[in-house]
């Protein structure tokens, strides 16, 4: 469990308690279904948010997806706060009825949670970022989930082919079960041959950065980025960015990753897709370990942000002031 100094964090069966209290408490509006099961055997919870829940209505759909890297323990706490912050607030706050009304919202607070526990099972933090799942011919443990999506795997750099890197990519595209079964939840909302779901977040710690794609290149437009494509993902970033403080870059000004899940959800999915790297901003502010008095206040902090996102998924060409 975390350490007792710290114990506002929700391990996964707190996480889990809550998702069934906030469906209990609002059957109309949240319904708690799966993505799969983790290496281990751990449920990959997601959450659907909407008015009239149980029916599949011809609503723009968003992604919300939390703690791929194990030890970012405060992206489980910004699930919580949209479980809780978004099925409360429907019917008195004007903002979040008409997104309730009009959207349909998939949480998965945490894709990783083998990897969430092992680094506080002891009750001291080990710093681990991977799932746990074997390699094959090593002793070393895990994929970084977050160089395993099957876009342009491997490709450019930015990644490790040492099973004992914190940054290795596995041994191909979706080789990782979470990665794999998350990937299969997101094709599965395909409808029609249409894609639902037009805009997603990862959640991760830290930096306080709002990211978009490309990873795999410092190209603003390339296979797949058309400049539209490129100027409205960084406008509604430039926009969230104003909401909560972040810096908002494309991701390959931080440095070149290649099997990032943002890569993957824009160039095989068409999702405008993002990642929020939440606080703090620098080791001296506590690192991948903020002390559980900041929850708070650093997932609120992204209250205005995430409902923007949600807002503009019916049409993100909007904000460049096209219809495509
Ligand atoms: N959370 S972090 O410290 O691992 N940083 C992320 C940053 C990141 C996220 C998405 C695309 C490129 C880069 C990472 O996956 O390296
Ligand atoms: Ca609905
Ligand atoms: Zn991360």
């Amino acid at each position: 469990d975390f350490p007792p100094e710290d114990s506002d964090y929700h391990n996964y069966d707190e996480l889990t308690d809550v998702v069934d209290q906030v469906v209990a408490d609002h059957p109309d509006l949240a319904l708690k279904t799966s993505a799969g099961t983790s290496h281990e055997g751990r449920d990959l919870i997601a959450v659907k948010l909407s008015a009239n829940v149980e029916t599949d209505e011809a609503e723009p759909e968003v992604l919300f997806t939390h703690s791929q890297h194990a030890r970012e323990h405060l992206t489980v706490e910004m699930a919580v706060y949209l479980l809780e912050t978004l099925t409360d607030g429907y019917g008195s706050d004007a903002r979040i009825t008409e997104l309730l009304d009009g959207r349909e919202i998939w949480i998965l607070p945490n894709v990783n949670p083998d990897g969430s526990e092992y680094d506080i099972e002891t009750g001291s933090y080990r710093s681990w970022r991977k799932n746990r799942q074997p390699n094959e011919g090593s002793s070393a443990i895990g994929t970084d989930l977050n160089r395993n999506w099957a876009y342009n795997w491997g490709c450019c750099g930015g990644s490790s082919g040492d099973p004992s890197s914190i940054t290795y990519r596995g041994s191909a595209g979706e080789s990782a079960t979470e990665v794999n079964q998350v990937a299969d939840f997101v094709r599965g909302r395909v409808v029609d041959g249409e894609q639902q779901i037009t805009a997603a977040i990862d959640f991760h710690t830290y930096s306080e950065l709002i990211l978009w794609p490309y990873g795999y290149t410092y190209g603003d437009v390339a296979p797949g980025m058309t400049q539209d494509d490129y100027d409205t993902h960084a406008e509604l970033g430039r926009l969230m960015a104003d909401g909560n403080g972040y810096t908002p870059q494309q991701s390959s000004d931080l440095y070149i990753t290649d099997g990032s899940i943002n890569d993957w959800l824009w160039a095989d999915q068409g999702i405008f897709s993002y990642t929020y790297e939440m606080y703090p901003g620098s080791e001296s502010e506590g690192g991948f370990y903020p002390p559980d008095d900041v929850i708070g206040r650093e997932t609120e902090r992204n209250h205005d942000s995430v409902l923007d996102l949600i807002d503009y998924a019916d049409c993100p060409y909007r904000i460049i002031g096209e219809e495509q």
